[in-house]
């Protein structure tokens, strides 16, 4: 299959300022420990999506998603909700770890442009492309077995900065210690859009 195209829209849809990164954001070469042992994500999550990323140079998280039977929608074949799910993850990892303000995602739109087979691994390259104000806009490739492997999905997500009781008011009044990795505590979090 030759690149596949879609119809452009404007993106960010709005006019934003280019990603301030937080001064303590892990740089390029940091593995990322999963940020919640029971997210679906990342944890350790029987059935989970098991998904690892690293940071990259340029401002870009790399995910990995390895696609198991147990993600199946069509024999043989991810469930395209799921993989909406992955890249979830991957966009929230990269805003979440780059600017370091707590945020939830808005809107997920996702491309898919080629079938994901079962038993391959999906390569992610997620990116925070502007911000205005509270909302966080980020985008990311998903690519077949490779980071230069064929493109089977593209994604973009708006998030939307939240204060940390949005976690502990409408999910667990412990969730700010049950995030496995830094950082856990207010101070750490540039809470300031
Ligand atoms: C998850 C925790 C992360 C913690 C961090 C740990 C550290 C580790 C680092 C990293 C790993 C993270 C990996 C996670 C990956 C998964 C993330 C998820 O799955 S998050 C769960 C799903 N999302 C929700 O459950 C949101 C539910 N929705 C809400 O709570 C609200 O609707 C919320 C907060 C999104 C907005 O509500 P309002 O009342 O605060 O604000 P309003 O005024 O409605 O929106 C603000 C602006 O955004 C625009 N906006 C909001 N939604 C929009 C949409 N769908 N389309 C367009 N614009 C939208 C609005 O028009 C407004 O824009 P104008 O300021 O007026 O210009």
């Amino acid at each position: 299959m030759s690149e596949k195209r879609r119809p452009a829209t404007p993106w960010p849809p709005v006019e934003t300022e280019a990603p301030r990164f937080h001064p303590e954001a892990p740089g390029p070469g940091t593995e990322l420990a999963m940020h919640y042992a029971e997210c679906f994500g990342c944890g350790d999550v029987d059935n989970g999506l098991h998904m690892r990323s690293t940071v990259g140079d340029g401002g870009v998280v790399y995910s990995k998603f390895p696609v198991t039977r147990a993600h199946q929608g069509a024999p043989g074949l991810a469930h395209g909700g799921l993989l909406a799910c992955a890249f979830d993850e991957a966009l929230g990892s990269a805003v979440g770890n780059l600017l370091r303000r707590p945020a939830v995602t808005g809107k997920l739109e996702t491309d898919f442009l080629r079938p994901v087979p079962v038993g391959t691994t999906l390569f992610i390259a997620a990116r925070v492309d502007g911000v205005a104000g509270r909302k966080i806009y980020a985008s990311a490739d998903g690519h077949l077995d490779s980071a230069d492997g064929p493109v089977a999905l593209r994604a973009r997500g708006l998030f939307v900065q939240v204060g940390l009781e949005h976690f502990t008011n409408h999910g667990d009044p412990d969730a700010l210690s049950k995030f496995t990795q830094q950082p856990r505590r207010r101070e750490d979090w540039d809470i300031n859009p």
